[in-house]
């Protein structure tokens, strides 16, 4: 009984440190979120959170709103507190001049360059539990983890269809499919992310903003992946400013779009060759740990097979259009039996006003 109280007590406190954690969310990259509660005496003296990279962890802004009080307390942090210098000097030497008698972590630190911190802590007699709430602590972190692991950022595949699987009408029409109540939740989505991937067919066809169109929230940077640079002059990516754009190429393509295009402010890099693969290659030495792949069904099927996509997020509105040339959200995968089908993992479903929202994850394949 008095065990299940304190799990109680615990889980709650780590509930608050993920609340704390996400108000940075989209804002942390190459570093997870992370927040802090101290606790003394059953009663909350300290909260924190890592606002972003370069600035104090989650538990020395816990730590500092605690004052003396985290003397003999027990903090919970979301993530083990970390035992190197990088941009900022070790936690558990922190918790240690604290003098905090216990510490509660949520899960361990996958980073081999910050990890340790746990054994550190033990050494210096403070007690440590770890594993509360880990799997909402994963979840909420999944991009960091899969960026460490895998030296790639975490691929999302989000796409709005109908009923009967449509992207667009045959003739090309897709505005708007689902209703609105599910474009905010795609506006979020992408405030949440550091970037968000079209090929230059959307740009030449649907003309996007991909903002978060939010105010104070902050917007990805918008990435345009096309090899020929048959592009618009006068597309909303290069014409609206409250979003960076970059346009990715192959080696001497379109040179003078390319000088319309930094003259206009937009970066545009040449890379040997333009797979999505190079690409999230590139984005994960630009330190980003969240990608959103908005593009059409080729692209969608060239980022599937190489890896570059690891959940879906599949809008779907109940309507019908019909039409044989109509395009489907996932282009050709060369499958030919129903054996081969991408299964998903983990899947769930909501609804959205009148629409419906399916979230999975694609099997793990490297
Ligand atoms: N506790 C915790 C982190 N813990 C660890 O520290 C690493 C970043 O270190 P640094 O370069 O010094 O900011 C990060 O990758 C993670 O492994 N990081 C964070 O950004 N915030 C935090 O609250
Ligand atoms: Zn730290």
């Amino acid at each position: 009984m008095i065990d299940d109280k304190m799990n109680d007590f615990d889980s709650s406190m780590m509930r608050r440190c993920l609340e704390l954690a996400q108000k940075a969310l989209g804002k942390t990259a190459p570093n997870p979120m992370v927040g802090a509660v101290v606790v003394q005496n059953g009663q909350i003296v300290g909260e924190g959170y890592h606002p972003g990279a370069g600035q104090p962890h989650a538990e020395v802004f816990a730590l500092r709103a605690a004052d003396h009080l985290a003397r003999g307390a027990t903090i919970y942090v979301s993530l083990e507190p970390c035992n190197h210098y990088g941009k900022t000097p070790p936690c558990v030497e922190a918790l240690i001049a604290a003098g905090v008698a216990k510490v509660v972590v949520g899960m361990v630190d996958p980073n081999p360059q910050a990890a340790g911190g746990i054994e550190k802590l033990r050494s210096a007699g403070i007690e440590v539990v770890v594993g509360v709430e880990e799997e909402a602590c994963r979840q909420l972190n999944e991009a960091f983890v899969h960026r460490i692991l895998y030296k790639r950022p975490f691929g999302i595949l989000k796409y709005a269809m109908t009923l009967d699987g449509k992207i667009a009408t045959s003739s090309g029409h897709s505005s708007w499919i689902t209703d609105l109540a599910a474009r905010n939740v795609v506006h979020q989505l992408r405030a949440a992310c550091d970037a968000v991937i079209v090929g230059g067919n959307t740009v030449r066809h649907d003309n996007p903003h991909l903002t978060s169109h939010q105010v104070e929230a902050r917007n990805p940077l918008r990435v345009v992946m096309s090899r020929s640079l048959e592009l618009p002059e006068n597309a909303y990516l290069w014409e609206t400013e409250e979003a960076a754009t970059l346009v990715l190429t192959q080696v001497g393509a379109n040179p003078d779009l390319q000088k319309l295009l930094l003259r206009k402010g937009v970066n545009v890099v040449e890379l040997d060759s333009l797979t999505p693969d190079k690409v999230m290659s590139y984005l994960y030495d630009l330190g980003f740990l969240s990608v959103l792949w908005e593009c059409g069904g080729i692209l969608a099927a060239n980022a599937i097979a190489e890896g570059a996509v690891q959940k879906i997020m599949a809008f779907i509105a109940p309507k019908i259009i019909g039409g044989d040339g109509a395009p489907s959200p996932v282009g050709n995968l060369g499958f030919q039996q129903m054996t081969e089908a991408l299964t998903l993992e983990r899947i769930n479903w909501q609804t959205i006003g009148p629409d419906c929202l399916m979230e999975g994850y694609l099997p793990l394949r490297r």
